[in-house]
């Protein structure tokens, strides 16, 4: 699903170096943590995925196909079938938590009669169908992470990136929200979770990468928190 070739990303105007030589494949199908102390590269890496960010040197595929060769139009469709949870794409204010998850389906073209189908799903798969009707501040910030959850999964994306999912979340929320993505992968999704959360990379085991300075010094197929 994901290829990263000898990538160096040095970002222009500071000069830093964000990612140091980084060669690694996370195959489809796959539930992969990356973690890394803060500034290790993670969102960096993320980024160049989603080609928010282009990489100095190397060379990545995503989907089999080189990123490089994307270009306008195509760029945002491949965008579109990435699903991503981050920090600052918060739900919108005047929108219920069913009319956010469709409002994914609105920009990624998918016919209004498949709508009502989709969201239940995906609202039945973080386990808030009965919420569906309430607005972000009726809802606590698990549940609005989940609805976040809901949106980025409802138009069947091959690829999941989620960027600190459980960052502000309690530790009963982050749990839930770990359960939630591990249900998506299962559903065949490639799931990528960056995070800080010690607790839960040892508790729901997966493979697990670790950055430091932008270099891979870890990668661990049984998963374990070493920075
Ligand atoms: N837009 C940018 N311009 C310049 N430097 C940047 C930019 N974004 C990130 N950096 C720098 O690149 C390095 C990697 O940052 P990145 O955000 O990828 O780390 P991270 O592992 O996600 O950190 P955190 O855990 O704090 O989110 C850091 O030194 C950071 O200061």
């Amino acid at each position: 699903m994901i290829q990263f070739k000898n990538v160096t990303l040095e970002y222009p105007v500071t000069r830093t170096l964000a990612l140091d030589d980084l060669s690694l494949q996370v195959g489809k199908g796959e539930f992969v943590y990356l973690v890394g102390h803060s500034g290790a590269g993670k969102s960096s890496f993320m980024n160049l995925v989603l080609k928010r960010a282009l990489p100095t040197r190397g060379e990545i595929r995503v989907a089999g196909e080189t990123l490089a060769r994307y270009r306008g139009r195509r760029t945002a469709l491949l965008r579109r079938r990435i699903g991503t949870v981050f920090q600052d794409n918060l739900l919108l204010d005047h929108l219920n938590a069913y009319d956010n998850v469709a409002f994914t389906l609105r920009v990624t073209g998918v016919p209004q009669r498949e709508w009502a189908g989709r969201v239940t799903t995906a609202m039945r798969t973080v386990g808030l169908e009965h919420k569906k009707h309430a607005l972000p501040v009726q809802l606590s910030q698990g549940e609005q992470q989940r609805v976040a959850i809901a949106r980025a999964i409802v138009a069947d994306p091959p690829l999941l990136l989620a960027d600190e999912p459980t960052g502000n979340l309690d530790p009963d929320h982050s749990r839930e929200v770990l359960r939630v993505l591990q249900n998506v992968n299962l559903r065949g999704t490639t799931v990528i979770v960056a995070t800080h959360a010690r607790d839960l990379v040892e508790t729901f085991r997966h493979r697990t990468l670790t950055l430091r300075k932008g270099r891979l010094v870890r990668d661990d197929p049984y998963g374990g928190y070493t920075l």
